[in-house]
């Protein structure tokens, strides 16, 4: 559960009195998540997610989050839309924190992942991809090759408490990856955190997607290795190529790749799993003293990583 922050009742009926929503009629905090606090708000009009920014969101970066939800719901694509107050904002301060209040989507989450999830992503991210076009606000993706040095400068010290020889192992990675990091593929807004948990379902079809909030601009590809990564793997941490060519044929059928996107999708599943590997491990050993949180085992992301160190082409992954 992500609830880092608690909510008095006296705030939460001045800040929801803001809004033309009524009286609140039921709040909790939600059993999922890692990055934000999130509270189910029902309210005479309806129901609601109240997000609370917590520690990795920049609240300069909220109206590129919030202005993208809008415009993709806009161009049809099923998210969450920010709700505006009657002064006509969506972002405001609750208990000393950047917050906004969203629509609630209908759907759940997989928890068992088929086949047939993964043929729904890959379509879905390339709607996302395409309707994300055209959308004004830029953001850099400062979770990409850039930033991770200073994200592993930040745990490297303690690394070795997850396994040793865990820091040395990801330096080398690391400067493999800054050297053979792609330039130049097609790129536009892409998600950048597709997990199973962000992507609801309903009787097996995609009914949309939620938490914006790695959003940014960067290369389309670098979305399809993070579903890689995130959708392909079975528990017992064997590769599913069924999967795979699934996620990737239902994506080119939207959108097609190019030879250069293809070629480049063994070292950006390599990235993708470090990233998650680095971010996972910080949070592993910087878990905040109170917080309603289970953080995510980094080493899952170890020995997906060394699969991919394995992989010459795109073969691997079903196609070819
Ligand atoms: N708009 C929404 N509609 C329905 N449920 C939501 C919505 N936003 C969040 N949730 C619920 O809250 C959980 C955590 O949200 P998420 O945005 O993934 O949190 P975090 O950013 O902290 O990881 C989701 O798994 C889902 O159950
Ligand atoms: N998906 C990331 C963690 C971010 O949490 P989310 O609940 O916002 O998806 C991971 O699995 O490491």
């Amino acid at each position: 559960m992500a609830v880092y922050t608690d909510v008095p009742d006296d705030e939460l009926a001045a800040f929801v009195a803001e809004y033309d929503l009524g009286a609140v009629t039921a709040f909790k905090g939600i059993a999922e998540g890692v990055e934000n606090s999130n509270f189910l708000l029902r309210t005479e009009r309806g129901s609601y997610i109240l997000t609370l920014y917590e520690k990795r969101v920049r609240a300069g970066d909220l109206p590129f989050f919030l202005g993208l939800m809008e415009h993709l719901a806009a161009r049809g694509f099923a998210c969450p839309t920010p709700v505006k107050g009657r002064d006509g904002l969506a972002l405001r301060q609750l208990c000393g924190r950047p917050a906004a209040i969203v629509t609630f989507l209908e759907g759940l989450w997989p928890r068992r992942i088929l086949a047939v999830h993964c043929a729904g992503v890959g379509e879905g991210m390339a709607r996302l991809h395409q309707a994300g076009e055209g959308f004004a606000i830029r953001r850099p993706n400062d979770l990409s090759v850039g930033g991770w040095p200073r994200l592993l400068a930040a745990s490297a010290e303690r690394a070795h408490e997850v396994r040793p020889g865990l820091a040395e192992e990801l330096a080398t990675e690391l400067a493999w990856l800054e050297r053979h990091w792609p330039q130049d593929l097609p790129a536009g807004v892409i998600h950048a955190d597709l997990f199973p948990d962000n992507v609801f379902f309903r009787d097996l079809e995609l009914t949309g997607v939620i938490d914006f909030y790695f959003a940014c601009n960067d290369a389309f590809a670098y979305d399809i290795a993070i579903c890689l990564n995130a959708w392909c793997f079975e528990a017992d941490g064997s590769f599913n190529v069924t999967k795979a060519r699934l996620l990737l044929t239902r994506y080119e059928a939207v959108r097609p790749l190019s030879a250069a996107e293809y070629a480049a999708l063994p070292v950006l599943a390599r990235g993708s799993a470090l990233r998650f590997l680095l971010t996972r491990l910080y949070d592993w050993l910087n878990q905040p003293p109170g917080a309603f949180v289970k953080p995510k085992d980094p080493l899952e992301y170890l020995s997906k990583l060394r699969f991919h160190q394995g992989v010459r082409d795109v073969g691997a992954y079903g196609l070819g």
